[in-house]
């Protein structure tokens, strides 16, 4: 199945054509052809080893697709080398992961500013004191990673992830360490930034709860997207989930 594609270019912030990827003799994505709307929240689910992880390493230019094409914002991604996927992914893809990644020496002040000293753009104090207070953090800037729980790191990790205004943010089981009130902070911040913000969020996970803050679910199936529920509820994702 593919999705009702918007117009070229333009609608869709991430645009795969038939992107296949096969290691040995496994086929991990059979032909994914799909656009991810501009300004809209994704969820992906699919049972494990139906290659989420896979899609999301592809789509985001972590990994070559063995075929077809990865569009970000316009940019196709396999026409960049390895150094200019990797500064096209510092600079206009914000990653968000199950285990924060924060860099434990650094204050939380200085995570969430890091990307943008790596694109050679050091933050404007007063925007990262902005963006640290608009994940509710101001108490906590100045202190180390160690010293916050786990659901005010993965603010922290949101708020890297937003900082240089990335074309997607990809989450990868984002309240997969979280307890169920911690990850509906979590996810109502991912929501705000595509609400407020205007941002796009892709988000793979196996919970239907998470999923249901999505705009859609996308479900994937020995590697192929075999079903999209458009504004879903924990009821239908649950139900969808079943008949996989
Ligand atoms: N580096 C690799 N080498 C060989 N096979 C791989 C590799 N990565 C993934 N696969 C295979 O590709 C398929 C899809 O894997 P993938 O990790 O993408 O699934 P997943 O849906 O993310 O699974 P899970 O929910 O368990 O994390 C599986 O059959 C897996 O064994």
């Amino acid at each position: 199945m593919t999705a009702p594609a918007p117009p070229a270019g333009d609608g869709a912030a991430v645009r795969l054509e038939r992107v296949s990827r096969t290691f040995g003799r496994v086929t991990a994505l059979d032909e994914v052809t799909w656009a991810f709307p501009r300004g809209g929240f994704t969820a992906v689910m699919g049972p494990s080893g139906s290659g989420k992880s896979t899609f999301l390493h592809c789509a985001s230019g972590l990994d070559r697709p063995s075929g077809g094409t990865v569009r970000i914002g316009g940019v196709e991604l396999g026409r960049l080398g390895e150094a200019g996927r990797t500064r096209f992914r510092r600079e206009r893809i914000g990653f968000v992961f199950q285990a924060f990644n924060l860099i434990p020496s650094m204050s939380v002040e200085e995570n969430i500013g890091l990307p943008l000293r790596l694109a050679g753009r050091p933050p404007d104090p007063r925007r990262l004191a902005e963006v640290v207070a608009r994940v509710g953090l101001t108490e906590r800037a100045g202190h180390r990673p160690s010293e916050l729980s786990g659901g005010q790191q993965q603010r922290a990790a949101i708020a890297r992830a937003l900082i240089t205004e990335p074309e997607v943010v990809f989450a990868d089981e984002p309240t997969g360490a979280l307890d169920p009130r911690t990850a509906r902070d979590v996810l109502r911040l991912l929501r705000e930034a595509v609400d407020a913000a205007g941002r796009t969020i892709v988000l793979v996970t196996h919970d239907p709860v998470a999923a249901a803050w999505a705009d859609s679910v996308v479900f994937l199936d020995r590697g192929r997207i075999v079903d999209e529920l458009v504004r879903p509820t924990v009821a239908g994702v649950l139900a969808r989930w079943e008949e996989l």
